[in-house]
């Protein structure tokens, strides 16, 4: 077995920043290609002897592979053999994955809501890190002890134990926005810990004396272990979406691009397994693909980092998009602050650059509320029912790549005269009735088509439930994006030639430049101050590392938006928020935006984005197999609209 070389690999030899790149120093002692994570490279751990006698009895199989340290990812599934694409590489039986519903403990964890379907996401994840904290004190007692103790005794890479002088490393990053639940919500389980123990988990071990589960801070670190050991091994299961720990399939670690393996159920064989999706030489890697992530959330979520990461972005949340047009709105209302009682102040609407009448109106319905505030409500209520409130609240900003083209829409909507907007909320509305109703109706003549009465019969009413089901999500889906191509259209239009469109331009680009400087001014440090810490890079603690190559692409992403969009001549900058519209359909979208043909236009309060556009999202970056499982109960239709849609019915961690 190849040792870890510790230390040995300080910086790879990726491109310095100002590219896409990670901002690794250049000249490392290291091969150019060989990048070792500065923290989370798991190390060898004791037990692979009795980890191999578990995965005999329990029939899981990884016969082409071995377990290996490599200097580059640390401890990894490794080729023994050549394997062939399409060979089955690991197989799971379904039986053997420890679920919340399937542990010792699953009439508990039932009886208190934390097994499927539970009333909150949230405590579903709580059932898992309850059976796997009680399997893991069950030790050798345990059907899973084996394999539990080959999960990595020290969980220090993650985030969650990193101090808090550490911690302040990622100020400004998503990383730390979502673990702290500040301006992204909800807050990840893993940073809610200490309320999460204080509120469900203590009381929940104190009730039940006889499950011998330690209580005080001794419980407490083995909560803290379980919930790393779920955040960053755990699966996502079929579209019921189970949350599960698949043996031997959490061996393999995620190297962006470079992923070989796809996941697959076989209903028929009830085995979880995992294909080659190439040809893979004896001694490479098995490398799996836990998403479309960014540096910083695969330091959030995994406790490591990558040396050249394509994923890596920035995010903007929707309430930091919302602020900077609504400064834009006050300062052209004549300076009216957001929250100043109004005073009645118009805007002219021949001002050109300076507005477009878009107070107009707003002032007059009601005295007492700032007509900028009262616009801005409107507006924000009008893009959300257009579709173009992204996943989560937050827009993924890539160097080198416009923005995406539902910020643009956001930001011309909230900007939007009222005339614009009038015309927008009617065509939107219209829009995503006809196809949803479009949807409804071809779903409708499909089922006629193949169900002859006998066949219809022979189908249970949970069959047909999510059948019904699948239809409604597909048509709320196409009804979004119907909505939201109204407005990226609307968009693209207002920035038609002329000086009416210069002027549009202008003032989108003031807004831009607006937010970019706002979220760059979040961190706890300037672009410069990180680039001129790369060539320190090797002699620097490896936490600040971590956060090193977590934030600085971040900031280029922002720092390339800038550049983009401000102090440029004009028509280039207008190029860009056309590239950026052009690069549409908009929205991941969500269920907060138009239901169903059924609801339309009714704006559903505050969409937190579907699950369908989270599914989708993760599943484009993976190697998903043309007919994946279903991880459980057959809901077939469901199953058919997921895959039409290009969502992979696996997903890993916890939900991001
Ligand atoms: C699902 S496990 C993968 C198996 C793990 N290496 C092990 O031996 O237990 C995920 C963890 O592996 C590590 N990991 C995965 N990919 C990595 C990479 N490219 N570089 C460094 N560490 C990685 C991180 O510690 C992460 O939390």
């Amino acid at each position: 077995m190849a040792k870890a070389k510790p230390g040995a690999k300080g910086a790879g030899g990726a491109p310095a920043a100002g590219g896409s790149g990670s901002g690794v120093p250049k000249g490392a002692t290291a091969p150019a290609d060989s990048f070792r994570s500065p923290v989370g490279c798991t190390g060898a751990q004791r037990g692979e002897t009795e980890f191999a006698a578990w995965c005999a009895e329990e029939k899981v199989r990884f016969p082409s592979s071995r377990l290996d340290v490599l200097p580059d990812t640390g401890r990894a599934l490794v080729a023994s053999r050549n394997i062939k694409m399409g060979e089955a590489v690991v197989e799971v039986p379904d039986d053997a994955v420890l679920m919340a519903d399937n542990c010792e403990i699953h009439t508990i964890l039932e009886e208190y809501g934390m097994t499927k379907p539970a009333d909150e996401e949230i405590l579903e994840v709580q059932g898992l890190i309850i059976a796997v904290m009680y399997e893991k004190n069950l030790g050798s007692k345990s059907r899973w002890g084996p394999y539990l103790d080959l999960l990595p005794d020290d969980m220090t890479h993650m985030p969650l134990y990193w101090t808090r002088a550490d911690f302040r490393e990622l100020r400004g990053t998503a990383a730390y926005d979502k673990m702290l639940g500040r301006v992204q919500h909800p807050a990840d389980a893993p940073t809610q810990v200490p309320m999460l123990w204080a509120e469900v988990i203590a009381p929940f071990i104190e009730e039940h004396p006889d499950l011998g589960l330690p209580g005080g801070e001794r419980g407490y670190e083995l909560y803290r272990w379980a919930t790393c050991a779920v955040a960053s091994y755990s699966f996502i299961l079929g579209d019921d979406k189970y949350q599960a720990m698949v043996p031997v399939w959490d061996l393999l670690n995620h190297i962006t691009g470079k992923v070989n393996v796809r996941l697959f159920h076989c209903p028929k064989r009830h085995v979880l397994q995992m294909i080659a999706t190439r040809d893979i030489a004896s001694g490479e890697e098995l490398v799996n693909n836990y998403g479309e992530l960014s540096n910083s959330e695969l330091l959030r979520g995994y406790g490591f980092v990558e040396a050249s990461n394509a994923h890596n972005h920035a995010q903007i949340p929707v309430s930091f998009v919302i602020s900077a047009a609504r400064d834009l709105l006050a300062e052209e209302a004549g300076g009216a602050g957001a929250s100043r009682p109004a005073k009645r102040q118009r805007a002219s609407a021949s001002d050109g650059a300076a507005g477009n009448g878009a107070i107009e109106g707003a002032e007059e319905e009601g005295e007492e509320e700032d007509p900028v505030q009262r616009l801005v409500k409107e507006r924000r209520r009008l893009a959300q029912r257009l579709g173009l409130f992204p996943q989560h609240h937050v827009f993924k900003v890539f160097a080198g790549r416009p923005p995406p083209a539902a910020l643009t829409a956001l930001i011309f909507t909230l900007l939007a005269s009222p005339q614009q907007a009038a015309d927008l909320a009617i065509q939107g509305r219209r829009a995503s009735v006809a196809a949803a109703r479009s949807v409804e109706a071809s779903a409708t003549g499909g089922r006629l088509k193949r169900s002859g009465k006998a066949r219809r019969a022979a189908r249970s009413e949970e069959e047909e439930e999510a059948d019904d089901e699948a239809v409604a999500e597909a048509a709320s889906k196409a009804a979004v994006e119907a909505a939201s191509k109204v407005a990226l259209a609307a968009a693209a239009a207002a920035l038609g030639d002329g000086a009416a469109g210069r002027a549009a331009a202008v003032r989108m680009c003031r807004v831009y430049d607006a937010l970019a400087e706002r979220m760059l001014r979040r961190y706890g440090t300037s672009l410069q101050d990180d680039q001129a810490l790369l060539p320190s890079y090797a002699s620097l603690p490896p936490r600040r590392r971590a956060a090193l190559l977590a934030r600085l692409p971040e900031k280029e992403a922002l720092a390339a938006l800038r550049a983009a969009l401000s102090g440029r001549p004009m028509a280039e900058q207008a190029a860009v928020l056309r590239a950026s519209l052009a690069s549409g359909p908009a929205a991941p979208g969500g269920k907060g935006a138009v239901a169903s043909s059924k609801g339309a236009g009714a704006g559903a309060g505050e969409g937190k984005g579907g699950k369908g556009g989270e599914a989708e999202e993760k599943g484009k970056g993976k190697a998903s197999g043309g007919k994946a499982g279903k991880g459980g109960k057959g809901k077939a239709g469901v199953a058919d609209v997921a895959q039409a849609q290009g969502q992979d019915p696996f997903s890993f961690g916890f939900s991001l």
